[in-house]
């Protein structure tokens, strides 16, 4: 594994392939997850969908942790239900709750409702309950620069980014982003024990380092930027 400091306030952890960065990052967040069981008898997890997680997800399945102690939620999802090849909830259900991590408790975003404002509610009072902070954190990354659902084009950009909301999660309506969207709030997923950003091929890779130059606002900048701990960025080719 390459380890090199790149700028700003992450970390770049460089591997040859991507069996290797899914072995390695599932390590990171199995250590975490059982430090906060032993500290605190539970741990939460948020994670993201897309096409990158599949491999993370398989190893993580398969770690030996007291997953019946654990909560996992996604980071965003899109307004589609679980059965949808979109929906970052069945993603999840069929890549990561299985294996060991079969037990552990799910939350999802995504249930019917009138319009995604009323989705969003009513999911920040379901998760009102969840044993918050965020132990780890792990977001993904479009070539647009967004991450969770942050989308450059979002209406009411500022209010998703802004990272002392009081709400968990937030409605998002963007032109770019296929179908409206639910995503974990900036302040929820910046409060993290843990924030990993997990990042694969050449042109992530050349988006990554476009979103971090100097004078760019791009939403996975703003993270970074906001996140009070270093923000540990998992890349292979
Ligand atoms: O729309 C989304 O995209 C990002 C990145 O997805 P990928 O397919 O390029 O890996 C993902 O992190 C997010 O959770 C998802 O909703």
């Amino acid at each position: 594994m390459a380890r090199e400091q790149l700028s700003g306030a992450y970390n770049w952890n460089g591997f040859a392939d991507r069996e290797q960065l899914a072995v390695a990052l599932a390590g990171h967040v199995a250590a975490r997850l059982t430090k906060a069981i032993s500290e605190r008898g539970t741990a939460l997890l948020a994670v993201s969908g897309g096409t990158t997680p599949a491999k993370f997800f398989a190893a993580l399945s398969k770690t030996p942790i007291a997953w019946d102690k654990v909560t996992v939620t996604l980071v965003d999802e899109r307004f589609v239900p679980a059965s949808s090849p979109r929906s970052n909830a069945g993603l999840v259900a069929a890549n990561l709750l299985q294996n060991a991590a079969a037990a552990a408790h799910f939350v999802p975003l995504y249930h019917e409702a009138a319009s995604i404002e009323d989705a969003a509610l009513s999911d920040n009072e379901a998760l009102t309950s969840l044993p918050w902070p965020l132990d780890a954190v792990v977001l993904g990354m479009g070539g647009d620069g967004h991450t969770a659902s942050f989308f450059p084009d979002a209406d009411d950009l500022p209010r998703l980014l802004d990272p002392s909301s009081q709400r968990i999660v937030l409605p998002v309506h963007a032109a770019s982003a296929g179908e409206p969207r639910l995503t974990l709030s900036m302040a929820r997923i910046i409060a993290a024990g843990f924030i990993a950003l997990h990042i694969e091929g050449a042109e992530k890779r050349s988006a990554f380092e476009d979103a971090m130059a100097p004078g760019k606002r791009k939403p996975i900048r703003a993270v970074i930027d906001a996140a009070p701990r270093t923000v540990e960025v998992f890349w292979a080719p």
